[in-house]
């Protein structure tokens, strides 16, 4: 028999939400795979053809792209932030639905208007994404890299604003910073490896169109 597909899963908050696309498009992965506190990184499925890996967001793109998994679920950020040409991205899941956004202090913000920032500093994990913004916007953005909890950047001077996701807001708040730009809307992609997706037709074709339709069932029963 063939290798089974790889199904790159990132693990954190989407994966309450995969479980039951994975269930409608006919998956059902071994118990470990929704613990939490398993430390295992491959699983099996009820489909000898099919394994799961469970990575960090951003290297679900990665393993993707370079074909080390074939198929892979991952939110539209991570592709706009990395643009792979060997990923073909053709489901829109419907889960994992928030926005990525600049936003700054309260303070600053009551006085503030976007339209006339010529030079801003901004905290970030998605640099390429903030830059092609703001150069379409005809302003000079620094970016400092971070990979997390950027919204503490600005209060303590290591950059005036940040652009990170939102979804609820509380973030944000709960930091004493507000919204002021919406950059794009976000949701998560099955993506497929382009190369795979011609060698292996036989097995992924009937794949995507399973998960296509379980993300239809899904928008439909909601
Ligand atoms: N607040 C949110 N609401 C909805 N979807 C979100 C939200 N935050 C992140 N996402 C989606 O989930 C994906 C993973 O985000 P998450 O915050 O779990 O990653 P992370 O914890 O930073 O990842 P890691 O630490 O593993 O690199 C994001 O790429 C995005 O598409
Ligand atoms: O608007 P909200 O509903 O508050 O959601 C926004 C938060 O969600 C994401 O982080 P997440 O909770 O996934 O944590 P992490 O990035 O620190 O892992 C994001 O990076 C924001 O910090």
């Amino acid at each position: 028999m063939a290798d089974p597909v790889i199904l790159a899963v990132p693990k954190g908050r989407i994966l309450e939400e995969v479980q039951p696309l994975l269930e409608r498009a006919g998956i059902r992965p071994e118990a470990a795979f929704f613990d939490e506190g398993s430390r295992a990184l491959q699983f099996k499925t009820d489909r000898p053809d099919i394994e799961l890996i469970r990575v960090r967001a951003f290297d679900v793109a990665t393993f993707v792209a370079h074909g080390a998994a074939q198929l892979g679920i991952v939110g539209s950020d991570v592709l706009m932030e990395f643009d792979y040409s060997e990923l073909y991205a053709p489901v829109d899941l419907g889960i994992g639905h928030c926005r990525i956004s600049v936003a700054e202090p309260k303070d600053m913000a009551a006085g503030d208007d976007p339209r006339e920032w010529s030079h801003v500093r901004v905290a970030t994990k998605y640099p390429h994404i903030t830059a092609r913004h703001f150069e379409a916007r005809g302003v000079q953005a620094e970016c400092v890299k971070l990979n997390g909890a950027m919204e503490i950047a600005p209060v303590l001077g290591l950059a005036g604003r940040i652009v990170d996701l939102v979804s609820s807001g509380k973030t944000l708040k709960e930091n004493g910073l507000v919204e002021v730009e919406v950059i794009a809307q976000v949701s998560a992609r099955l993506i497929v490896n382009r190369a795979a997706f011609k060698t292996r037709a036989d097995t992924l074709g009937p794949l995507v169109a399973a998960f296509r339709a379980a993300a239809e069932e899904l928008r439909d029963a909601a």
